[in-house]
């Protein structure tokens, strides 16, 4: 265990000895955050109805496994952009790791980099975009969100282009915040040992001062972030650098092929965990009409709900080209630092190889969708309007 940041509020009761699945390491973590900072990480918006319907979508699904294939080697590895990563699972961009580890992204990159994952870093990290590149040995991509004074936008491309990020990823579902109920309750602001480390002075104004009744992080986005972006706005960013974009956040076969027809180097299907618009389709069920309305070369990420090794195998037999994992890599964070992150990608690596050992399936262009039988409470086969919609 690594020490407590400063101001973490001491356990309630002791973690459980050894945490094995990311849903101990939840229980784990739970007991060691303070609540405001637990619920701002496990919360959704509204209802909650997305953040439980992106889960409950996997165990919907059933497997089909085959037998008698040779699976004494299994091949994880792929390339994601180009570039090669270990295992098709990597870790999405999250605000604010400081909230919950005093070492910050900086150990989230060191432990996605131990397993060869793939790190998106968040524009509201708090660590630096230098630093967490230092300590990655493994691909990294920045998560932009695109603000009103384009300068801000334009200098963290520059500053990711000049620390060696492959990739940025847009964030296309949050021109404003969502209501969360749980951080308006908790009147949720950031405690003074976390700030955006990113982002200048004038960018941080509000972040700390918590009035009662309002969460900071809603007022300070609805100041700064570009409500008027839009697709021809892109233009723009693309004419800025000659780093691949990535849209997060698409869930319509429309917004696929509007992005893939502006060469949009790939996508990410989320619902932001169930944080933005409340009662949106869950990602994995919007997951196949996106695959299929773009041109193989447009890579299709998905997240949102992943939790163990067969969730990562139905999205990828749903035609993911890999999976992010949010939540689950704050739980390790939360309870052992770069460790605790370092085990929980390892047990959703575990966890994948067993599953496609178990499947007959030992490589990842060996999983496909035939692998898939929909269980019997499905309430509608979600790939059978994949051609109505592309
Ligand atoms: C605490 C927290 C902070 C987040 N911050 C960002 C962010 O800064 N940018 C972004 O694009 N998505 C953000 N997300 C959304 C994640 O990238 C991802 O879409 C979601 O968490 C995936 O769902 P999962 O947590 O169920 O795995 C955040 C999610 C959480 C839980
Ligand atoms: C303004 C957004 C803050 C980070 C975020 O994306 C989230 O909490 O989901």
């Amino acid at each position: 265990m690594t020490a407590p940041v400063a101001g973490r509020a001491e356990p309630h009761h002791a973690p459980e000895d050894s945490p094995l699945s990311p849903k101990d390491y939840a229980a784990a973590a739970s007991a060691r955050l303070d609540r405001s900072v637990w619920d701002y990480i496990a919360g959704g918006s509204g209802d909650e109805v997305t953040l439980r319907e992106d889960r409950a979508a996997y165990d919907r699904y059933r497997l089909r496994p085959r037998a008698l294939v040779d699976v004494s080697h299994l091949e994880l590895g792929t390339t994601l952009l180009g570039r090669p990563v270990s295992v098709p699972i990597g870790i999405a961009p999250m605000a604010y790791h400081r909230l919950v580890h005093a070492d910050g992204e900086i150990a989230t990159a060191r432990a996605a980099g131990a397993v060869g994952a793939l790190t998106i870093t968040s524009t509201f990290a708090s660590k630096t975009i230098e630093e967490t590149a230092r300590a990655a040995p493994g691909p990294l991509w920045l998560q932009l969100y695109v603000m009103r004074r384009r300068e801000v936008t334009e200098s963290l491309v520059r500053r990711a282009e000049a620390a060696g990020y492959r990739a940025l990823v847009i964030t296309v579902d949050t021109p404003r915040m969502a209501r969360r109920e749980r951080d308006l309750r908790n009147g949720f602001s950031l405690p003074p040992y976390v700030r955006p480390a990113n982002l200048d002075i004038s960018q941080r104004a509000g972040l700390h001062e918590g009035r009662s009744g309002n969460s900071t992080l809603a007022e300070h986005a609805a100041l700064h972030h570009d409500a008027a972006f839009t697709w021809e706005d892109l233009a723009w960013l693309r004419s800025l650098t000659g780093l691949p974009l990535v849209l997060k956040g698409v869930l319509t076969a429309q917004d696929a092929r509007r992005a893939a027809d502006l060469g949009v180097a790939g996508l990410i299907v989320s619902t932001h965990g169930g944080r933005q618009l409340d009662g949106v389709i869950p990602a994995l069920d919007a997951l196949p009409e996106v695959v299929a309305a773009v041109p193989p070369e447009c890579e299709v990420l998905v997240d949102g709900g992943i939790r163990r090794g067969t969730d990562v195998l139905k999205a990828l037999a749903l035609g993911a080209r890999a999976v992010l994992v949010g939540r689950p890599v704050l739980w390790g964070l939360a309870v052992d630092g770069a460790d605790g992150v370092e085990r929980v990608l390892a047990t959703l690596r575990a966890e994948l190889e067993e599953a496609m050992a178990l499947t007959g399936r030992p490589r990842l262009d060996t999983i496909t969708r035939d692998l898939l039988h929909p269980s019997a409470d499905l309430p509608f086969h979600p790939t059978s309007n994949d051609k109505e919609m592309a």
